[in-house]
This record gives C-alpha cells, structure tokens and sequence, in this order.
C-alpha cells in the first residue's frame, strides 16, 4: 500500500473556520445552507463508509493501537508504543492507529520501522491535524463514529495504552460491543498498569461489587507492561 494522496489534512476551504463536519451534524443550530441538511448529509456519511470499506477491505489481520495523542516522544510510554508496533508487525499484524501524534506516532514508528503496514486513521479536528509521518496508508475521516466502526471491523483486537477522553472511548466501545456480542473473540489488551488499574480496582470495587457489571465483562481485558505478553495473546487470538 502508498500513502493515499488524499492523506493529510482535509483542506479547509468552504468549511466554517474552527468547525468540523461532525460538529456540524451534531449541532442542533446548524446552517441553512442545503448541503448541511441532514438527508444530504446522509450522501456524505455514506460515502465515507464506502471509501472505507472499499480501502481496508483487503488489508489482513489487524491490531488497533490507541493512545494519548499528547505523549512526548522522550516519554517512556512512547517507547513501550514504538515497541508494541514493532512486535505486532513482526508477529505479521497489520497495525492500525489513529494516525496521530502522541502513542499513534510511536505505534506507527514500531510497525513501519520493522517493515510492517502502517496504518493511520486519521480524522478531521477544528485545529490542523495532518497524519503521523509514519502511516503508510492513511484515510482521513469526517465523522468520528464512521472512523470508529473501521477500527473495530478491520482489527482483530485492541492494544490500549494509557490516554485520555479519546482513548477511554475506543476502549469502551469496544468492551460495550464484546459484552453485547455484537463483536466475538475480540482480546482487549490494556498496556500500562499504573495507569490502568485505579480503573481497573474501581470497575471490579463498584461496577462489579453493585451488579452493573459481571466478572466476565472483566475477564475480556488483559492488564500487562509486557510487550510481548500482548502480541502473543494477539497472535493466540488470532490461530
Ligand atoms: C491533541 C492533538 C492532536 C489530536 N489528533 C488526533 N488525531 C487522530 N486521532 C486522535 C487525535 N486525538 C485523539 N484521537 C483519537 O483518540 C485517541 C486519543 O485520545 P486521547 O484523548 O489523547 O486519549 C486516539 O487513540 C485516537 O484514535 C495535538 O497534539
């Protein structure tokens, strides 16, 4: 695969300055203008799943990467990012990301540096993003829940690192999707175990301990600093 000549930022011209097309969609008081109504906006939504489903449909098995897009790169979380890419591409895994800087940049850097596939999903925010320099094939979406279900439809499990809002979300998701089997044989690998286990201790203290949750919902997550415990529990997965 090349880097798509449609990676990079999507060009701003003709969208209001600071907005997104989600935001868009999302905001009750949009604009008049007919192309931003809903029905139309449908036609957009449509063909971002088509655009996706047509260039990822063939690109083998899959690892998701997340992770905080704020982490330095002489930060040791970086690294052990860098080395989770590494791993899983030596293993054979394509390894996907959200294509931006931070714990994608590093996961990207593994994969690309030990010769695997690169992946980067990038999406569309109000300030300049453009894909890590690291993605050998990226896709640049609109909508945030378009991009979502490409992670999950295209990778065979998550390695997720510590991060913030953004993290917490893919992570959920996919622990709602599993527990909901609306996705089978899904690992979920939570790499980090200092920046993990307060929730970790918290889910099983209170959400388990209340009833809102069973120990099985558990049971899908692994926690590790291992590298290469995760990319094994990957590939055990996988065969
Ligand atoms: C914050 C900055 C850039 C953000 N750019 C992003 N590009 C691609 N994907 C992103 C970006 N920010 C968040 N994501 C997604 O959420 C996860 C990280 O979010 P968190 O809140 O930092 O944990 C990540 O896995 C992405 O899929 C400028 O530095």
């Amino acid at each position: 695969m090349t880097r798509r000549s449609g990676s990079g930022p999507r060009p701003t011209k003709g969208r209001p300055a600071g907005s997104t097309t989600d935001q868009r969609l999302l905001d009750s008081s949009g604009h008049g203008d007919w192309v931003h109504t809903d029905p139309w906006r449908v036609m957009k939504i449509q063909a971002e799943f088509v655009e996706g489903f047509n260039d990822l449909s063939e690109i083998g098995p899959a690892i998701s990467v997340f992770g905080s897009a704020r982490t330095p790169q002489d930060h040791p979380t970086y690294a052990q990012a860098e080395a989770i890419g590494r791993g899983l591409a030596e293993a054979g895994f394509v390894v996907i990301t959200g294509g931006g800087p931070g714990t994608m940049e590093a996961a990207n850097k593994g994969a690309l540096e030990a010769g695997g596939e690169s992946i980067g999903l990038g999406i569309e925010l109000p300030f300049e993003a453009r894909l890590n320099d690291y993605v050998s094939f990226g896709l640049n979406f609109r909508y945030f829940f378009v991009r979502k279900m490409m992670f999950v439809k295209y990778s065979q499990g998550y390695v997720v690192m510590p991060g913030g809002l953004g993290t917490m979300d893919e992570l959920f998701e996919a622990m709602t999707l599993s527990q909901t089997k609306k996705i089978t044989q899904f690992p979920i690998v939570l790499m980090g175990v200092k920046h993990w286990e307060g929730l970790l201790d918290w889910m099983r203290e209170t959400m388990l301990a209340d009833g809102r949750i069973k120990q099985s919902d558990l049971d899908m997550i692994t926690l590790t600093d291992d590298v290469d415990e995760a990319v094994e529990l990957m590939l055990k997965a996988r065969d």
